[in-house]
């Protein structure tokens, strides 16, 4: 798939703030971090949801479990939609029941990897709620999802892909969108 670099919407200092906005409004939201606990979906939700961490010690003092879960995406054809995530792998070493979970990603589109992760978790346990963090909401959504926290709306077409560098597995950050040039959609 050929993709042409179009428009960089945010920068490192823009992620910065979003992020930190997110974790005062995280703090805010739950009055405080008591119960709290994060799972990152693999792979940039992951280091996005340590950065979030990271911010939360620094404003409340307090250290919170993180865990992954990993998601694989098989999809049926190249418009990125009506793809089929499946569950691989969990790494969550603490108990969810009865937790507030707030389950961390980089981008938010159709919402099948979200479902996917909501039934990895409750095959966990019976936390007491789940929250959404994403960095990026694109719209075109498929299903009931919606994020309770947003760095940016941006509104995409369908040719459109969002892409998210974090200096972790990147050596950068940014988020950029991208044009899909040569297939049929
Ligand atoms: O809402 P959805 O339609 O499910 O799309 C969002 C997912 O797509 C991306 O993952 P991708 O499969 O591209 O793999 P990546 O994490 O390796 O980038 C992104 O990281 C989200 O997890
Ligand atoms: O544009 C998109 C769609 C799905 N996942 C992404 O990371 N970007």
């Amino acid at each position: 798939m050929k993709l042409i670099e179009k428009t960089q919407i945010m920068d490192k200092d823009a992620m910065r703030r979003a992020l930190t906005r997110i974790a005062h409004e995280i703090i805010e939201r739950n009055n405080g971090v008591e119960n709290l606990c994060f799972i990152g979906i693999r792979s940039r939700g992951v280091p996005l949801a340590e950065r979030l961490t990271r911010k939360v010690k620094e404003i409340e003092g307090k250290d919170l479990p993180i865990g992954v879960v990993d998601i694989t995406l098989h999809r049926d054809d190249l418009a990125l939609s009506s793809g089929q995530p499946v569950v691989s792998h969990t790494d969550v070493s603490f108990p969810v029941s009865g937790k507030t979970v707030i389950l961390v990603d980089d981008v938010l589109f159709t919402g099948r990897t979200t479902r996917a992760a909501l039934d990895a978790i409750f095959e966990l346990g019976r936390p007491a709620s789940i929250q959404l963090a994403v960095l990026v909401d694109r719209g075109h959504r498929e299903l009931p999802i919606r994020p309770d926290y947003v760095g940016k709306n941006v509104p995409t077409s369908l040719k459109e892909i969002v892409s998210v560098y974090v200096g972790e597995i990147d050596k950068e950050d940014k988020v950029i969108i991208q044009e899909i040039a040569d297939e049929k959609l």
